[in-house]
This record gives C-alpha cells, structure tokens and sequence, in this order.
C-alpha cells in the first residue's frame, strides 16, 4: 500500500516531520511518500494561506495520479483540511484531512474534546471545519497555544512548553477526555505531550494514516457518483493552463 502525505506549505524540515511521524505508525508494508507544493506559503495561518495552498494540494494529488508509482491513497497534512473536496474530485484514492481524521478519532476515545492549535487566529478555521463535518457539539473548546507554525520546527522547545502549558489548561478546565493537536507540525510531538500531560492525544496525521490503511483495506475509495465525480473537463487559462482538460 502506498500512502501519498502532502504537507501542503513548503517547509521541507516540516515535511520531514510529518513523513517520520506517519512512518512509525504506518503498517508492515505500507510505504509512505511525504511530499509538498513547489510553490505556496512556507506556513498556513490564516484563509489566504489556506486558500492558495489548496492549488498546490491539488497539484500534489494530480502528480500522484500521473506517476509512475501508483498512489492508494492521499492525506492533506494541514489542519485546515485545505482543497479537501477538490483533491477528492481528482482521485478514486481515498483523501483524508487530518483534522477530519483526528475528530472522527477523538469522537471513538472520548464524548467531549478540545483542540489545541497554533494562533489564535487560526482557530476560526477548526470551528469552521468542526461544523463542516458534524463534530461541534463534541468539541468544548478550541484553544491555541499561541505559537506560529513554523516555531514548531525552529523553536521547538517553546512551542514544546507552551503547548502542555495550554493541553494542561485544557485538561483542567475542560471537562474532556481527549485533545486533538491541531497542526501538522506536531506529528512527532505525541507521546511527549500525552504523557506530560495525562491525557489520550489525539494527532490527525497518524490518525490519518490509520484511517486510510482502513479505507484502503476495506477497499473503499473516494466516490465518483456525485459532487466527487471527476471535473468536467474545460480549459484553463494563464497561470493554470496545465489544469485545462483534466
Ligand atoms: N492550525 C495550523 O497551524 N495548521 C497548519 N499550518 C501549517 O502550515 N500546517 C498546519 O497544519
């Protein structure tokens, strides 16, 4: 089986990350490829980040469908889920968004969670995507540990102490029974924070991972009946000829 994880801003060391993470967790004989858009932001903190990193997931999805390596299935390594639905129109793989996949998780271990996530900012982006896909009234609270992505690989240590600090808060005040970490970044921070914290930790890349080891197994793939049916082939123009005529 060969899972195909796109981190869809354009941090290599992040990538690295990620791909260790859903290595160590990835079954006997699952091979992963972790890969990111040539071109895009170097992080993802707000809608505009979001939104241009969604052409280079699809970019990402339409280079696994084209290659030589056949691709079973695809995760989207950013929390906000970007360009979801449109890689999902691109391949009969199953395509899986972390934060989908760590909700859908949490849900299985707890009956209430929270999430903790980067900036503030950011936070909008989990409410709206906990609505999206029918997880609100399971989430207590979205909280961030005001940290910018790329701290994560740059000042690990910090990031490190503010996110139990936060996780600990969460714990404390709550009332839950798990917490989604809410950023591809801190795939490796796992076990670290579950046992600082006392808590079941709940990553979505390696949820991921899992979900789409189970997808692929039960041989259930992206469906093509529907608003998930290939696009309707158009031309494209300027910047995005290479689109015309999928
Ligand atoms: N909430 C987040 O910080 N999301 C993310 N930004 C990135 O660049 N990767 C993420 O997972």
């Amino acid at each position: 089986m060969h899972i195909r994880i796109i981190n869809p801003n354009t941090t290599c060391a992040m990538t690295e990350t990620i791909g260790a993470a859903a290595e160590k967790v990835a079954a006997q004989g699952a091979r992963i490829t972790a890969t990111q858009p040539e071109s895009g932001p170097v992080s993802i903190e707000s809608h505009f980040d979001e939104a241009i990193s969604a052409v280079g997931v699809a970019e990402e999805v339409l280079a696994g469908e084209r290659g030589d390596d056949p691709v079973d299935a695809y995760v989207i390594a950013c929390f906000g889920d970007p360009g979801l639905l449109a890689a999902r129109e691109l391949t009969r793989a199953p395509v899986i968004g972390i934060a989908e996949a760590a909700f859908h998780v949490a849900t299985m271990i707890s009956t209430r969670f929270s999430i903790v996530t980067t900036l503030g900012r950011t936070g909008i982006i989990a409410e709206h995507l906990l609505e999206s896909y029918g997880f609100s009234h399971h989430c207590r609270r979205v909280r961030a540990a005001e940290i910018p992505v790329l701290d994560l690989e740059d000042n690990p240590d910090i990031a490190f102490q503010r996110l139990v600090e936060e996780c600990l808060r969460a714990k404390e005040e709550d009332n839950i029974g798990a917490i989604v970490l809410g950023c591809g970044g801190m795939a490796d921070l796992t076990d670290r924070i579950s046992e600082a914290v006392g808590l079941p930790i709940v990553e979505g890349v390696t949820a991921a991972v899992k979900l789409a080891e189970a997808l692929v197994g039960l041989n259930l793939g992206t469906s093509k009946h529907g608003d998930l049916a290939f696009p309707r082939p158009k031309p494209f123009v300027g910047r995005f000829e290479s689109f015309s005529h999928l």
